[in-house]
């Protein structure tokens, strides 16, 4: 969005934000491996849903825990494109702010991992008469 059109409102705008935004995701995509992998494991996580005819609760659970990791690893991504405009050269504050953003990815990913666990252990047990 240019800078003059910063104050236009309406719906001409949101679609511009629509827009960028897609070109955001587009990028994070292009460049960034994890997400790639985020999405695998997303849709592996929904098939198995799917054959295990999970109820709508866990359905949704699964859902938001997919969509929390979506979104955090392309805030990731945004922080890391910062620190790379701010600078190119080491620089401990540098590492330290790409280090937190990644570990909050790290965090979300392990209690993702819990929750799966959670969900899909007793229809898996079930289904194999254990
Ligand atoms: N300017 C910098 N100063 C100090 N350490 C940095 C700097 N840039 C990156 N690092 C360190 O290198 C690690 C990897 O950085 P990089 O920018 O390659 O991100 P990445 O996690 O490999 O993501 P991607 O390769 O997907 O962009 C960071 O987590 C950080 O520890």
């Amino acid at each position: 969005m240019g800078l003059h059109d910063r104050n236009k409102r309406g719906f001409k705008r949101l679609l511009k934000s629509f827009y960028y935004a897609t070109q955001g995701l587009g990028h994070v995509f292009k460049h960034e491996q994890n997400m790639n992998i985020h999405v695998v494991v997303a849709a592996l996580i929904i098939i198995s849903a799917y054959l295990l005819d999970l109820p709508l609760t866990h359905w949704l659970i699964l859902l938001i825990v997919i969509a929390g990791i979506f979104a955090l690893e392309i805030m990731n991504t945004a922080v890391e494109r910062t620190v790379d405009l701010v600078t190119k050269d080491y620089h401990p504050m540098a590492k330290l702010a790409k280090d937190i953003a990644a570990a909050a990815v790290f965090v979300y990913c392990v209690f993702a991992v819990v929750i799966g666990l959670i969900i899909f252990i007793p229809p898996l047990l079930h289904l194999l008469n254990l």
